[in-house]
């Protein structure tokens, strides 16, 4: 499997319709606290705007919800993939992508047979508050060295400026927030990335 190179995540199906027109392959839904019907309705909409637009839709955290709605790729973290039912997102053929920190999250990562496995942060983000440092550039291509073919993707502080390191140093794909969701020109911005990683693409 390969991921396209430019990926974002935005918390709302009106940031999708925003932005996925515009040539985004690679979107993550990612909303927090939200009552359940609210969120199955935003999950619906957004699976229907991606398939129209040939965008590979990746929901994070609530994988019951995607199974119902027929999504095909979770991502989790750690404690979420501690909750989860492995057997039962695969069963439902859906792919998994799974955040790692450290070594030993990487192991647990690996023991799930993910399809991806992301790094982050890999700068400083302001997006949420983590227990760890940036982890610079050479971690990347540490975790690049350990996992062989499988598809890497890199998250946190990531920026058009930054994206060239991130991919020579073994990333795949490059995860982004705020470089878009908080930029004055949020379209422009995207269209920024899509320029950046159009080298790297590869039709879906
Ligand atoms: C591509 C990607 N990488 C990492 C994360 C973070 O997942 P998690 O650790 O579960 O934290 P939350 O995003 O759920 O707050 C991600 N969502 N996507
Ligand atoms: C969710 C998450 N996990 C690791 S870094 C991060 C935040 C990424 O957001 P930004 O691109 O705004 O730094
Ligand atoms: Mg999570």
């Amino acid at each position: 499997m390969r991921l396209d190179p430019f990926y974002l995540i935005v918390d709302s199906t009106a940031w999708i319709e925003r932005l996925v027109p515009l040539g985004v392959k690679l979107v993550q839904l990612r909303i927090k606290d939200m009552p359940e019907a609210a969120l199955r309705d935003e999950i619906r909409r957004t699976r229907t705007v991606c398939a129209g637009a040939g965008c590979q839709l990746i929901v994070n955290d609530y994988w019951r919800i995607a199974i119902d709605e027929g999504c095909d790729f979770v991502h989790l973290g750690q404690e979420d993939l501690a909750d989860a039912d492995v057997a039962a997102i695969r069963a439902a053929g859906m792919k998994l992508g799974i955040s790692t920190h450290d070594e030993a999250e990487l192991e647990t990562a690996l023991a799930a047979q993910p399809d991806y496995v992301a790094l982050g942060p890999v700068y400083p983000t302001v997006l949420k508050q983590m227990k760890w440092a940036p982890q610079g550039l050479d971690r990347l291509s540490a975790w690049r060295k350990r996992i062989g073919t499988l598809p890497l993707v890199a998250i946190g502080g990531l920026t058009v400026e930054r994206l060239e390191g991130v991919f020579a140093h073994g990333a795949d794909s490059a995860a982004v927030v705020t470089d878009i969701t908080r930029n004055p020109d949020p379209e422009a911005r995207t269209r920024a990335w899509i320029a950046a990683t159009e080298r790297r693409r590869q039709p879906l």
